[in-house]
């Protein structure tokens, strides 16, 4: 079995190289070659490049691990031209970033399916990786905020989480990139349990300097005036309108900062925002674990709590879903009793 720190090394540079592709990716050709799947969410040539990517580097490392990854190669498996010239796209952009040799187009579609190829492994293994290659595949469209999340969870408990955030700015809770922002390093965080989170720079300015990394920690805000609510980009991932009368019970003054994906809780764990809201918007929608498990370890490892509406800690022991959990409310442990009482008077919830 690896130590800890060649797991926390390998899920690092996979993390890095997914965020390099993802990146040349947006350079190149990115809303071009958007493909709607079943799910009408855009998939991008960078999501299956980025998933490639990181199960390559598990899939090398720890071929004993199962993975859950949030894409599937399904829709670069058919024999027409379209499948082909995606697949094509996926596969020099995904070879551009990995260590020789390079992959044949067989070898890129059981690397993206590495996970679901291989789901025997899950059951007889103690411990799994859950995958978003790019979380807010929204975002990362229209050229903000997105997320290369990579988790570890051993014995349904996450252990190690790292995300990627290429376009995310230095301490600025500014709502768009600016297109500094795009050709400035981007952030890298790093959770592991009981050993704290950290920040730093996705990749070196200058690549003789190494790379340093700086412990991170929630706000010590308890003014919950002050208080800054970060919450979806997208109405329909998070109910905009309750979060509203939540903040007016709390008494919270500024406007919500809105950002897409898993970029919200490094906010949090940086300091930068107080809260961070996810109210469901349709009673039957069940949150996916490579949605959260990054980011909520991060809060927990800054000093934040993380539950969903009810109260309860995200349970991650019971498959790709979150399914004895309703909504997510994280913030300082300070904060989190009196936001979880606003968030359960307004929702009417015992
Ligand atoms: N109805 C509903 N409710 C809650 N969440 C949903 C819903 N539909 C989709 N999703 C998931 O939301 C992920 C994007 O996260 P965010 O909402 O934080 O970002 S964003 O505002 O959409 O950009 C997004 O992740 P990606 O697909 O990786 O972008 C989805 O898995
Ligand atoms: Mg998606
Ligand atoms: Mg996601
Ligand atoms: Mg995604």
């Amino acid at each position: 079995m690896s130590s800890l720190s060649e797991v926390r090394r390998v899920a690092i540079e996979a993390v890095v190289q997914a965020c390099r592709a993802c990146r040349s990716v947006f350079n190149q050709l990115v809303t071009g070659e958007t493909l709607i799947k079943s799910d009408r969410s855009p998939v991008t040539v960078a999501d299956f490049s980025a998933q490639a990517v990181v199960n390559r580097y598990l899939a090398t490392h720890f071929p004993d691990d199962a993975i859950i990854g949030e894409e599937s190669a399904q829709d670069l498996r058919p024999d027409t031209p379209v499948a082909h010239t995606l697949c094509n796209k996926v596969l020099e952009l995904t070879n551009a970033v990995l260590p020789k040799p390079a992959l044949t187009r067989t070898q890129l579609l059981d690397t993206i399916d590495w996970g679901a190829l291989s789901a025997g492994r899950s059951k007889r293994s103690r411990r799994h990786w859950t995958l978003d290659p790019i979380d807010g595949t929204k975002g990362f469209l229209r050229g903000d905020q997105y997320a290369v999340c990579l988790a570890l969870i051993i014995d349904g408990q996450v252990e190690l989480g790292v995300m990627g955030c290429p376009n995310l700015p230095a301490g600025s809770t500014a709502t768009t990139t600016t297109a500094q922002d795009q050709l400035a390093p981007g952030f890298l965080f790093i959770a592991e349990r009981g050993r704290g989170a950290f920040s730093r720079p996705v990749e070196s300015p200058d690549a003789s300097v190494p790379i340093q990394e700086t412990p991170i920690r929630v706000s010590g805000n308890t003014d919950l005036t002050q208080a800054v609510v970060c919450e979806s980009v997208e109405a329909a991932h998070s109910s905009h309108s309750d979060a509203q009368r939540i903040g007016q019970l709390l008494g919270i003054q500024a406007d919500p900062f809105r950002m897409d994906s898993q970029c919200k809780y490094a906010c949090l764990a940086r300091g930068e925002a107080d809260i961070y809201l996810r109210l469901p918007t349709r009673a039957d929608y069940i949150e996916k674990i490579w949605d959260h498990a990054t980011g909520s370890l991060l809060v927990e490892e800054a000093g934040g709590i993380v539950t969903d509406i009810y109260g309860k800690p995200l349970d991650f022991s019971v498959g790709s879903f979150l399914s004895r959990n309703k909504g997510v409310i994280a913030s300082s442990a300070q904060l989190h009793p009196q936001v979880l009482k606003a968030v359960q008077e307004t929702l009417n919830i015992e």
